[in-house]
């Protein structure tokens, strides 16, 4: 890998992928290096794993050099897709970009996203920098099921950098205990708060040799598919306001095995809210940039019947349901 990028060097667009399981901190990071970006020049691609695609609002800025891939995984259904937008931000933006950061949706194996950078028609125009994983330090891992947590364990093995984020909200015992379980020995690791990453971690000075990254050997084989991995979405739009009350009383109700959900909603006085909850917190935030009239919500979870049709007969008391 290091070899690779050695010969890579010369291309023209360095690439970071930014990896990590659902709610794990990616569009936080992605963030945080658009705002300590230094003068550099950054395109972004999200993928969001539900039909619809919230991370594009929650990325600051709308920016023209913003590619949004959704209604599937950057892993395995939208390879295609993914390999074709990597050549449209070369062919549109390549020399005004210093570097493209890519945000795998939560349940992508990195490994497959790298392995269409390798793919001879961008092999000579992009050059792979680095995988960065995310991992949330406050999600009970334990409690993930063996897929997910192969998947987790796959994501982590194929970074170059692990980010042990969200180190504010659980004591130093608990990071040593989820660092000796998830982390491969030496592991270049990191941890964090609001994955606020110094920016030198990313991106290699231009004039630099090639990175000394260490590309560690997987533990897992073969990679983790999505159909493997026993999850569903469900996707709710609605184009006039919600009523706050009901939604909060849901979202409080909302078990364990509905591992994530994003949205942004209208409210009644035009107010537009963006809501998350990951490993079990919520929170929200009044957003400026939502130019859809409408509310949208995912939720992520397992794909167990009875928690579907217990959302789904809450949601329909919210106008507008429809599943995926
Ligand atoms: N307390 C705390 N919250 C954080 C931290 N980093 C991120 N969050 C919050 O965690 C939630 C999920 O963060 P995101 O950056 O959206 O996570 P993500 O990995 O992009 O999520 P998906 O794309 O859905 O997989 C948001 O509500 C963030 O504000 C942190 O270090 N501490």
């Amino acid at each position: 890998m290091v070899e690779q990028r050695a010969q890579d060097m010369t291309a023209e667009l360095g690439v970071t992928v930014v990896a990590g399981f659902l709610g794990a901190g990616k569009t936080t990071l992605v963030n945080h290096l658009l705002q300590h970006a230094d003068g550099r020049r950054l395109g972004v691609m999200v993928n969001d794993f539900g039909a619809l695609n919230i991370d594009e609002a929650l990325v600051d800025e709308r920016r023209d050099d913003l590619i949004t891939l959704s209604n599937g995984c950057v892993c395995c259904s939208l390879q295609g897709e993914l390999s074709s937008s990597i050549e449209s931000m070369i062919r549109r933006r390549g020399e005004q970009l210093d570097h493209l950061l890519i945000e795998c949706s939560g349940v992508s194996d990195p490994e497959r996203v790298v392995n269409v950078l390798h793919y001879p028609r961008l092999r000579a125009r992009a050059r792979l920098d680095n995988v960065i994983t995310l991992v949330d330090a406050a999600l009970d891992h334990a409690g993930l099921s063996p897929a997910l947590r192969h998947l987790v364990a796959s994501q982590v093995d194929n970074a170059d950098l692990v980010v042990i984020n969200k180190v504010d909200l659980v004591d130093e015992q608990d990071i040593a205990r989820l660092e000796q379980a998830v982390l491969l020995p030496g592991s270049r690791h990191v941890r964090t708060t609001q994955a606020a990453l110094p920016a030198d971690f990313v991106f290699w000075p231009v004039s630099s040799e090639a990175p000394k990254c260490r590309r560690v050997r997987s533990r897992l084989s073969p990679a983790t598919s999505i159909e493997t991995l026993g999850l569903k979405t469900l996707s709710w739009k609605h184009e006039g306001a919600v009523d706050m009350t009901e939604l909060s009383t849901l979202l409080h109700d909302m078990p364990k095995p509905i591992l994530r959900f994003k949205g942004v909603v209208r409210l009644d006085d035009g107010r537009v809210l963006a809501l998350q909850r990951a490993a079990g917190r919520l929170t929200s935030w009044e957003l400026g940039n939502w130019p859809k009239g409408e509310s949208q919500l995912v939720f992520i979870g397992e794909d167990t019947p009875s928690l579907w049709e217990w959302l789904s007969l809450r949601l329909e008391r919210l106008p507008d349901c429809q599943q995926d």
